[in-house]
């Protein structure tokens, strides 16, 4: 039948719940503020639906790893199916491998020969949970049992009653404790009348359920057929209905035929349920059980704990897949390779944004003692870190990219903050490469190509690579550049005649070829330009008003690295002169440090910032690092402090 004829002569849509006229559901106004508890049955619906059912050298791996995440109710095996489900069973009791406060979960269907072999399979629990099922909608009664309403709530009767027998002798046998899990399978498509008249029948015949030792229901969208909102109906109206309410507790089973097994649980806990039953990374029957890592990081990111541990999340995933056989889609929530890495330009431009921001909020927590370090960042709803990733892979560049993505990568791996306008430039560089390769920009190949543009290297990468030089002073040798006078803006023209004349010497490879070159100039910048104009030709010119600029942070020892200043003194020097830029830089940090009670009194670490926002002409440094020693700042006998340049970075 061609795809688009009219489906509603095909498909019928799903029927209402009978609430009373006038009934205001009560699901849609309400929040989720505590964790549900949680069945893993990665090792029984999960496993049915595997192309190859697990080992049971496999299923005790994942065993172990589900006790090790936090889970203490896991549904271990369908005793009945064989003997290798049945012996799975007594290895965990035989071997003591079940903690405990975790409870082993069994599942059987309702006929007497597999209740009581999957009974025995318990023999010896601390606390087993009989999870007996059968299907109860309209096209399960008519098609598969061929029963009434009636002969199914026989079926059921007696099922519960050859549970509590074989339970019962169980427990006087071994002081076992047992708990019944009734699974209405294919819940969400029965009658919610007839649903709640099962749930009662069996709590009658169960005869005692009680506060303390709760009946379970296990409300089964064993198919998604409707949207989210129809089962959180289905529940609310059970839970309305059902009868001992305080004593019974409503566990719930989706599916996700329909893509919404995440969104159809969320609602489904707001309706009242107060257990989900699922698996890891959403393997089972299908398109899969509801995924609990979702749901749990989900609950998590909202600020509720789960109560699971997913703080190694990569490596959980792993054993899961190779315990299934099976791979994570690299979008998949939060498991997905790459959920935490954006490769869109205006994604990575607020990340970039956000991270700092968020660094600079958190700076002010730590120092005021005021406020929380709340999570608030552009594109990523949860800290990666939190679960067991880093920010490395954050933002990736391809063709897709902007500067904010390059300038970040570069900021990570050479701590170069370039200034707006290099970023801009340099961006071009990068996406250049992209567009000729269709192809990401990995992070290796952005460094290498930032080194090669800019000739960072110890070996010659330009055609120009200078090897050696030195300055001599030809006007008598003292710091009378200091004389240069600097306004508050930082735009005036340095008087020329302030400064020494000094003669630049130095060798330089054209083309690998040395050559000697030599120059003079007011300044070390000058010199160099005249000797590249007078040995090589070269006429550039970087304008009068070029100065250096240098800003000195000094970090607080103790205090968290300062990335919003808050907790550091500044200096800035600014001359047409690097020398003396430097120069007066460091007196101007040191002048803010005198007297700065919250200073220690050793090692003062100068980390020089370069200003990312001046529109103005400049020349940047190269960044440095200075350590001032002796406790210059403290102790006046030591007049001449001792600045020690240490090494580049
Ligand atoms: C929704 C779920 O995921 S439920 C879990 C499903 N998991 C599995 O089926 C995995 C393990 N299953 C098995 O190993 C086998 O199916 C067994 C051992 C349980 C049964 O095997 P068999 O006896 O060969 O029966 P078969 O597999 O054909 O099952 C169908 C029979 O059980 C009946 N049946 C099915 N479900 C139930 C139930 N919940 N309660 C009672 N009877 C049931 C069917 O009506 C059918 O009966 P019929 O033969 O009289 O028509
Ligand atoms: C038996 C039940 C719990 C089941 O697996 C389902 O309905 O999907």
């Amino acid at each position: 039948m061609p795809m688009l004829s009219d489906p509603s002569s095909k498909y019928l849509p799903y029927p209402s719940v009978p609430f009373a006229e006038g009934y205001t559901r009560q699901w849609p106004n309400k929040r989720t503020t505590t964790s549900p508890i949680w069945l893993s049955t990665d090792l029984r619906d999960g496993n049915q639906a595997l192309v190859n059912p697990m080992s049971n050298t496999t299923k005790l791996e994942l065993f172990r790893l589900l006790v090790k995440i936090g889970f203490k109710q896991i549904e271990v095996a369908y005793p009945a199916a064989g003997e290798t489900e049945f012996q799975f069973v007594r290895d965990l009791i035989e071997n003591d491998e079940v903690p405990d406060d975790v409870a082993i979960q069994i599942i059987t269907p309702a006929r007497p020969d597999l209740i009581t072999k999957s009974i025995a399979s318990l023999a010896g629990v601390k606390h087993g949970i009989i999870h007996l099922y059968n299907a109860v909608s309209p096209v399960f009664r008519e098609v598969v049992f061929r029963n009434t309403k009636e002969q199914t709530i026989d079926l059921t009767i007696n099922a519960v009653k050859l549970v509590k027998k074989l339970t019962e002798e169980e427990t006087a046998r071994s002081g076992a404790r047992f708990t019944l899990n009734y699974c209405l399978e294919t819940f969400s498509q029965t009658e919610p009348e007839f649903a709640v008249n099962l749930g009662n029948r069996v709590l009658a015949e169960w005869g005692k359920a009680s506060p303390d030792a709760k009946v379970y229901f296990n409300l089964a969208a064993t198919v998604e057929c409707a949207p989210s909102n129809h089962y959180a109906d289905m529940v609310e109206y059970f839970s309305n209905n059902i009868n001992q309410r305080g004593s019974v507790l409503l566990s719930i089973h989706p599916h996700n035929d329909r893509g919404t097994g995440v969104a159809a649980t969320e609602l489904a806990l707001l309706a009242g349920g107060d257990r989900v039953e699922g698996c890891l990374l959403g393997n089972g029957e299908r398109t899969g059980n509801v995924d609990l890592i979702t749901l749990a990081l989900n609950l998590y990111s909202q600020g509720v704990s789960p109560g699971l541990d997913f703080s190694n999340l990569p490596e959980i995933v792993q054993v899961v897949c190779r315990c299934n056989e099976s791979a994570v889609p690299v979008r998949y929530p939060y498991a997905g390779t790459l959920v935490f890495s954006a490769f869109a330009g205006t994604h990575q431009d607020a990340i970039k944004k956000g991270l700092d921001a968020q660094a600079a909020r958190w700076e002010k927590v730590d120092i005021t003692g005021e406020g929380k370090k709340y999570w608030a960042m552009p594109y990523i709803p949860i800290d990666p870190k939190d679960i067991g990733y880093g920010y490395e892979n954050l933002i990736r560049v391809s063709s897709q990219s902007g500067k904010a993505g390059t300038a970040y990568v570069i900021k990570q791996t050479l701590q170069l903050d370039l200034p707006r306008r290099m970023q801009v430039s340099f961006y071009g560089v990068v996406q250049n490469e992209c567009e000729k390769s269709g192809k990401e920009m990995s992070t290796a190949l952005i460094t290498n190509a930032f080194k090669q543009k800019y000739c960072l290297s110890s070996k010659p990468i330009g055609r120009l690579h200078l090897q050696s030089f030195d300055i001599v002073p030809l006007s008598p040798s003292s710091v009378t550049s200091s004389l240069e006078s600097f306004e508050s803006d930082g735009t005036s023209t340095p008087p020329e005649q302030g400064r020494d004349l000094i003669r630049f010497e130095g060798h330089i490879s054209v083309d690998g070829r040395t050559r000697k070159i030599m120059g003079d100039g007011k300044g070390v910048h000058l010199a160099l330009l005249d000797a590249l104009r007078g040995d090589l030709d070269l006429e550039v010119d970087i304008g009068d008003s070029t100065k250096t600029v240098t800003y000195l942070e000094v970090n607080l020892p103790g205090s968290p690295t300062s990335k919003s200043g808050a907790g550091s003194v500044w200096g800035v020097g600014v001359s047409s002169d690097p020398t003396t830029s430097q120069c007066r830089a460091i007196i101007s940090g040191i002048n803010g440090l005198v007297g700065d009670k919250r200073f220690p009194r050793a090692k003062v670490v100068f980390t020089p910032r370069r200003d990312q926002s001046a529109q103005r002409s400049e020349s940047w440094l190269r960044d440095f690092t200075f350590r001032a020693g002796h406790n210059v700042l403290h102790t006046p006998e030591h007049e001449r402090s001792e600045l020690i340049a240490a090494s580049p970075i």
